[in-house]
């Protein structure tokens, strides 16, 4: 769990940010011209590097306790047997975490216990107003205390973009932390709502004050909004982090989330944070990918030969 660290960068220096974009674009186009795919099994192997990753997300009005279950399942067992017997794998591969609303949080937990694998597959529950964040503060924490009392070892917090857009970076300090406090011995992901935010500037402010105040990962968006996970917007998150690690020599994590879809986008989400972060980046500890649809692609597109 990660400590706040506000004594250690001071909020001032954050006002000479400045990004800018043009380079941040050039920047994704040279680090995508590096394909990392050689091979049929290089190929797999970051297949199954994606799936091992993935936040298996479900954010629906209509969920309920059997898709809920389902949902649990295909985390715990996510490649039918035909490729298992195929591919000979020394590991079992399974997905990161499952993700859900608050009040579905129990039937994860218990379809988790079920099956055993409380210790191997993490329940990450969003909170905090998701996907708004508009509303009280009270109300707000209280959607914390209870997700965690119903199971989650995660926890996907909602940032209130207003207090982004309007430079009110002690409050959102403030917030954060409170957050954090709730969160007890559960991970905190501090989702930004990046397509909000308004500019790259705001972007990586949002980042550090976020890093500052106790995440253990910054996540980009709600899946909600109009504009979610974008590869410029993740490098410019990629900088933060490397900027905070370089001050602090505490390694955040990065979850995109929001509209990854294709094998191709999370291959290059792993270019990226392999790029901008190094190897070491590329475990569930420290990367994330949220989403609802990728792993039938995923799967579908693993290479039997
Ligand atoms: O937190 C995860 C996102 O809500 C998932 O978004 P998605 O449904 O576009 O994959």
């Amino acid at each position: 769990m990660v400590q706040p660290t506000s004594t250690v960068l001071d909020k001032e220096s954050l006002k000479n940010v400045h990004i800018n974009k043009s380079n941040v674009d050039t920047q994704i186009k040279c680090i995508l011209d590096t394909n990392p795919v050689t091979s049929t099994t290089n190929h797999n192997a970051w297949v199954l590097k994606a799936i091992s990753v993935i936040d298996l997300t479900t954010l629906a009005g209509d969920d309920t306790r059997s898709n809920v279950f389902r949902l649990c399942a295909k985390a715990a067992n996510p490649l039918p047997s035909s490729i298992l017997e195929k591919l000979e794998l020394k590991e079992k591969v399974r997905t990161a975490a499952v993700c859900v609303y608050p009040s579905r949080v129990k039937d994860a937990y218990e379809a988790i216990k079920l099956m055993n694998l409380n210790k191997e597959i993490n329940i990450a529950s969003v909170a905090t107003g998701f996907p708004s964040g508009l509303y009280p503060f009270e109300t707000r924490v209280q959607e914390i205390k209870f997700a965690v009392n119903s199971g989650a070892t995660e926890i996907d917090v909602v940032l209130d973009r207003s207090l982004v857009l309007t430079g009110q970076w002690d409050a959102l300090f403030n917030e954060v932390q409170q957050m954090r406090k709730a969160c007890g011995d559960a991970h905190l992901k501090v989702i930004l709502g990046v397509g909000e935010l308004g500019s790259y500037n705001n972007i990586y402010k949002a980042s550090m004050i976020s890093m500052m105040a106790g995440a253990d990962f910054i996540k980009t968006s709600t899946g909600k909004e109009a504009v979610n996970a974008t590869l410029p917007i993740g490098l410019v998150m990629c900088r933060a982090i490397r900027k905070y690690y370089q001050m602090t020599g505490v390694r955040i994590g990065l979850k995109p989330a929001g509209g990854i879809k294709t094998t191709r986008d999370a291959i290059n989400w792993l270019v990226l944070v392999y790029t901008e972060l190094g190897p070491e980046w590329l475990t569930p500890k420290l990367f994330r990918i949220g989403a609802s649809s990728l792993l039938d692609e995923l799967v579908q597109n693993i290479i039997l030969e």
